[in-house]
């Protein structure tokens, strides 16, 4: 028996030292959420801090915190933002990356100027940020960093400095798109292929904001092409698995402006009449624009629309969103290496189906606010 040398690298054994290097330059991962109520007393300041300036309705207002106490104040996201995260934890630790993970929110506690400061105070001067927001427009992207950017400069009036980049834009990322397809693939297993319609929904937002996300090319509409060019993408992956031809529709859900405001259509609840009417049986709801099964599915899906289809007599199957599912959680780990490559200069493989990946830095101007301007992070404007 030869003695291991104890100068040379021992194969058998993981090298951290080069694992180490693949999360380089980061210090810290922060998941950055939307926020939710944890009692009933919280449900009024929260709304406050979500619509301030937005011209929401009063009676939204009221509706909407109705929603929460009928769930006794809670919502649930803030419980599903910590079991992503010790999920990140524990992916991290199975590629033996040693990247500590904090959490922060845009609108309630543990707010993301807190995760920012614990972050800072542990030493970490770099951070990559992982958002529960998949797609491109000004709620779901520009955004988030925005309140990147309002973090930075309050941790900065503390004489705090930090350096933060986000990982991109993931709709189209195998880790979330391939769950999803995997998600309906199982859900329709179960079920008659006669009279069964996949539907797939996600938040609506006002036309004028649908009409300039994207990178300013002039296109726009990114946000609602994101959401189709995955609908076509999973449905006929499902078809090709099943041997199967169903047909599928886009809709949406919690519209919250003003009346005459134009948001995106059809609304889950009138498209579910469309359908009872021309004589489908049973929909399979898809909430893809969601990360997790936060109010916005457990009530506005599993509620209300679960109430239309009742009184419809239609059958509706909810399939559940990617929450922590491993392939998910392991595509947010490997977007965090590649953004890492990236922040090394270094060229990663950037996997992207449907289409082409989004960038990890976003173009100056991109889904821009419609208010007022404020300055944005992890972009060149
Ligand atoms: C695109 C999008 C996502 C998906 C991307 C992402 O996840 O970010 C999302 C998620 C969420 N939205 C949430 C809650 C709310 N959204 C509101 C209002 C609004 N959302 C908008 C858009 C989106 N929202 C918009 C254009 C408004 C109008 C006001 C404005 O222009 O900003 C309001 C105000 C009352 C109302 O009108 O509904 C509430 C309470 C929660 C938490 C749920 C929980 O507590 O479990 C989550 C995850
Ligand atoms: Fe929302």
């Amino acid at each position: 028996m030869t003695q291991p040398d104890p100068t040379q690298p021992d194969p058998t054994q993981p090298d951290l030292g080069q694992q180490q290097d693949r999360v380089d330059p980061y210090d810290g991962l922060v998941l950055l959420s939307f926020g939710g109520p944890e009692q009933a007393s919280d449900v009024m300041p929260f709304l406050r801090n979500v619509t301030a300036g937005r011209g929401i309705p009063d009676e939204r207002l009221e509706a909407v915190a109705q929603h929460y106490y009928l769930l006794g104040g809670r919502s649930p996201v803030n419980e599903h933002g910590r079991e992503l995260v010790s999920a990140l934890v524990d992916e991290l630790g199975r590629r033996e990356l040693n990247l500590p993970v904090y959490f922060g929110n845009r609108n309630w506690d543990p707010f993301l100027v807190d995760a920012l400061r614990e972050a800072h105070d542990a030493g970490a001067r770099r951070l990559v940020v992982v958002t529960t927001s998949a797609y491109s427009s000004y709620s779901s992207c520009r955004q988030y960093r925005e309140d990147i950017a309002g973090a930075i400069a309050a941790l900065g009036d503390e004489g705090r400095t930090l350096q933060v980049d986000r990982v991109r834009g993931y709709y189209n990322h195998p880790g979330f798109a391939r769950t999803v397809t995997r998600l309906v693939t199982e859900a329709l297993r179960e079920l008659p292929v006669e009279g069964t319609r996949i539907v797939f929904v996600t938040h609506s937002i006002p036309d004028a904001m649908d009409e300039t996300s994207g990178p300013g090319d002039g296109e726009g509409r990114l946000y609602q092409r994101e959401h189709l060019d995955l609908a076509v993408a999973v449905t006929e992956e499902v078809n090709a698995t099943l041997s199967t031809s169903y047909a599928f529709d886009l809709t949406y859900c919690s519209r919250s402006g003003p009346p005459h405001q134009p948001w995106l259509e059809p609304d889950i609840n009138d498209h579910l009449e469309v359908l009872a009417g021309q004589g489908v049986e049973r929909v399979v709801c898809v909430p893809f624009g969601f990360v997790s099964d936060h109010m916005e599915v457990i009530y506005d899906l599993d509620h209300e629309a679960q109430e239309t289809a009742t009184r419809l007599g239609v059958e509706l199957v909810r399939v559940p969103t990617v929450g922590v599912d491993p392939e998910f959680v392991s595509g947010l780990v490997d977007l965090v290496e590649e953004r890492a490559a990236q922040a090394r200069d270094t060229l990663p493989t950037r996997p992207a189906w449907p289409g082409s990946p989004l960038w990890s830095v976003c173009p100056a101007g991109c889904c821009p606010n419609l208010r007022a301007a404020r300055p944005a992070a992890c972009g060149s404007d």
